[in-house]
């Protein structure tokens, strides 16, 4: 296995040109396809999500043109559904944004098709999901596991109508049915059913459909009216911000090691709920500033423990449970229980990663109590193929002792080059 040793660092300082959001990229990347006309992306991430989405809509038929960076693509719209004669497999990896979405859009697309991934992806439910496109009479079976990847999807047109659905593991789920509701023959009203997690999230694909010429009616997050029959239009050309959620790590290395840091991509006028992450680092501390398209973090050498629920900002709240290791007295996030259905059980893993390196911790089932140590311990850090373990973990060379990052490689998933720009920022 590949390691990558971070020496101590006392500093970072500079800017940050973010990569392409991965949300934002492959709802694009999916509506491009869907919609009438040919849409040019630009600022697309080259990330190894975003490669399952493009692969898998070229062997559905779709035709486009990425530029030499991978960060441009012209794609020519179907103007509505897929449709393959021949069955069709399709490899999805562990990409949550393309298994979710793309099933929805397979249900109501006409032939046959398998969806399968990686390991974890066959252990990440998306039962809520099959239940709702059921209900609308879609073909959906499972071929290992009740409830879980692979499937089988004998597609057909829907004709849309009632449906109901949870939303309290995952919103990839109502994201999938709200992206292909306006498809299907007739109109749709989507009652959510119990909570909604992670809602922010919604927001970004309500903005997305949007762009795409398509209105849904948000009743408070509880309902949603979506008209039948309808076309999404490209909107010729559109770029997609920075990555919020990968900011998050350069936002927390300023508020710990000075900065400051600017990250260039995101910032108040953005989309993505990630965008708040920056208010956790100011609650702990920092001084952030904000225009419309970056976000600065400047250290104040004075970080306090929080209290906080995080349900709303998912990813970027694994960078609070590192940031913890800086501060004066604990740290308590909560209502993140479905930490435990991502790259993998990352309460678990986060849990067990923050005691190698010296942090008393309570994993509770929703909730995890970071308590900082009085010097953080050198440690081999295990990344459980989770990016987002990787990237965390850079920040625990501020204390000053050597850390070793297994696998760092696995950032890939998200933002290949993430360890060359964190280095880049760095001052021992
Ligand atoms: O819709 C999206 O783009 C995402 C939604 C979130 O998942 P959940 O809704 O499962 O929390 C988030 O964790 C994931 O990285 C991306
Ligand atoms: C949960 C994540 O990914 P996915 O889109 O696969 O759900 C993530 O990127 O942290």
């Amino acid at each position: 296995m590949e390691t990558l040793t971070l020496k101590p660092i006392r500093t970072v300082k500079g800017e940050v040109t973010l990569p392409g959001s991965k949300s934002l990229s492959n709802r694009i990347l999916l509506l491009a396809a869907l919609a009438k006309g040919e849409t040019t992306i630009t600022n697309l991430l080259d990330s190894d999500d975003v490669r399952h989405m493009l692969t898998a809509l070229q062997a559905l038929g779709v035709s486009y043109q990425l530029s030499g960076d991978k960060r441009t693509c012209v794609l020519k719209g179907l103007g509505g559904a897929f449709s393959s004669a021949e069955a069709q497999t399709l490899f999805l990896g562990n990409a949550g944004t393309a298994v979710r979405p793309l099933t929805a859009a397979l249900a109501m697309s006409e032939g046959t098709f398998t969806i399968t991934g990686e390991p974890r992806m066959y252990e990440r439910p998306i039962g809520d999901l099959i239940d709702a496109l059921r209900q609308l009479g879609a073909d959906i079976s499972y071929k290992q596991d009740e409830g879980f990847p692979p499937l089988e999807i004998q597609g057909k047109p829907l004709a849309g109508g009632e449906v109901s659905i949870k939303g309290n593991i995952s919103s990839q789920y109502l994201t999938a049915l709200l992206m292909v509701a306006p498809l299907f023959s007739g109109d749709t009203r989507i009652r959510v059913d119990g909570e909604l997690v992670s809602k922010p999230y919604i927001d970004i694909t309500l903005d997305t459909m949007a762009k795409f010429g398509v209105a849904v009616t948000n009743n408070q997050y509880q309902s949603f009216d979506i008209k039948g029959g309808q076309t999404y239009l490209s909107p010729g050309e559109i770029m997609v911000e920075g990555d919020a959620s990968s900011a998050s790590y350069f936002l927390a290395a300023a508020a710990i090691g000075k900065g400051p840091v600017r990250v260039h991509g995101t910032g108040s006028a953005s989309i993505q709920g990630d965008a708040r992450f920056a208010e956790v680092l100011e609650q702990m501390g920092a001084k952030v500033t904000y225009s419309d398209m970056w976000i600065e973090v400047e250290g104040t050498g004075k970080l306090s423990g929080v209290d906080v629920d995080l349900n709303h900002i998912p990813d970027a709240a694994m960078t609070i449970a590192t940031t913890a290791l800086f501060a004066k007295g604990p740290t308590r996030i909560r209502n993140i229980y479905n930490w435990r259905v991502k790259e993998t059980d990352r309460l678990s893993a986060m849990a067990t990663e923050l005691r190698k390196v010296g942090a008393t911790v309570e994993e509770g089932d929703d909730y995890i109590v970071i308590e900082p140590p009085a010097e953080i311990r050198s440690a081999a850090i295990d990344t459980y193929n989770d990016h987002r373990m990787a990237m965390c973990f850079s920040l625990a060379s501020f204390g000053a002792a050597d850390i070793v990052i297994n696998d760092p490689k696995c950032t890939s998933k998200t933002f290949p080059t993430y360890f060359d720009e964190f280095a880049r920022i760095s001052k021992a």
